[in-house]
């Protein structure tokens, strides 16, 4: 589903955070944000959600979002929070089970498809071994998949995931952006994704938008937008752009100084 961002404008606390944003994200598509802390990454996410008020417009396949009712556009939309509200105790099938919450009817009890979803979901996601373990007693990268678990659950064409590899090892930072590609081509889903490691954000998205203090300062194809100049100017970091597979843009940093790798 095309999501289309139209002069966006979200004050917080009586101050603007951000100022005039607009982006078209294709249907099908993988979007990621990026830019520096405090660019107002996660609250695009969150005004596309309608959690914080905002002024502008948003469309979802031509649809007006601020018309649909909150269990309505949980069914079209999924989020992953960067630092949700963990519930004390509750197990990590029962969390990804609240990712059916929109298809459960009001004082009703989930259903034998509903389990078969999360059960699937679990497996896909490497969880299954830990479905009866208490949320609250996982590492923060399980907790993290089981975050991303209760997301893919919702069974939504729209999937937004803030920082889903933050406290992911390599491993698992992979697998989890393999397996939202994967999704993505089998399902059709459209994937708005805010990520810090930029070199992961060229691999996997097929356009960046780079935020700059509430604006969107560049978007386009990866290798247009990571250029040495940009990374500069934006984060204040010296880096080395090089061409990884596909021309897609691998970064790493320059040091001030030449240090050798040994010591003499
Ligand atoms: N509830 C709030 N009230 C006031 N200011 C807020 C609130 N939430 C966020 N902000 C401010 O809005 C700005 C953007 O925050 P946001 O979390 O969107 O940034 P971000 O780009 O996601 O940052 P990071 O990379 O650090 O996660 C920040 O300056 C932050 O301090």
């Amino acid at each position: 589903m095309t999501i289309e961002i139209r002069g966006l404008d979200v004050a917080l606390g009586g101050r603007p955070v951000l100022k005039g944003v607009s982006l078209d994200v294709p249907s099908g598509s993988w979007t990621a944000v990026i830019g520096p802390n405090g660019a107002g990454k996660s609250t695009l996410l969150r005004a596309v959600l309608g959690l914080v008020p905002s002024r502008g417009g948003i469309t979802l396949a031509g649809s007006d979002l601020a018309a649909l009712k909150p269990r309505q556009r949980a069914r079209l939309i999924a989020y992953a929070p960067q630092s949700p509200n963990i519930p004390v105790g509750m197990t990590v099938f029962d969390y990804t089970l609240l990712g059916r919450s929109p298809y459960i009817p009001h004082l009703g009890r989930e259903s034998a498809r509903d389990r078969a979803i999360v059960a699937e979901v679990l497996d896909r996601l490497d969880l299954t071994g830990f479905a009866s373990r208490p949320l609250d007693h996982l590492s923060g990268g399980e907790r993290q998949r089981a975050v991303l678990a209760r997301a893919l659950a919702q069974q939504t064409s729209v999937l937004l995931l803030d920082e889903p590899t933050t406290a992911l090892d390599i491993g698992h930072q992979q697998q989890v952006m393999e397996l939202v590609d994967q999704l993505r081509l089998s399902d059709e889903l459209t994937v708005v994704t805010t990520i810090h490691d930029l070199t992961l954000a060229g691999q996997y998205a097929d356009d960046l938008v780079l935020l700059s203090d509430g604006r969107v300062a560049a978007a386009g194809p990866p290798a247009r937008v990571l250029t040495r100049a940009a990374v500069e100017e934006h984060f204040d970091a010296r880096v080395h752009v090089g061409a990884g597979p596909g021309g897609r843009p691998i970064l790493s940093l320059e040091r001030p100084l030449e240090r050798p790798l040994e010591r003499p």
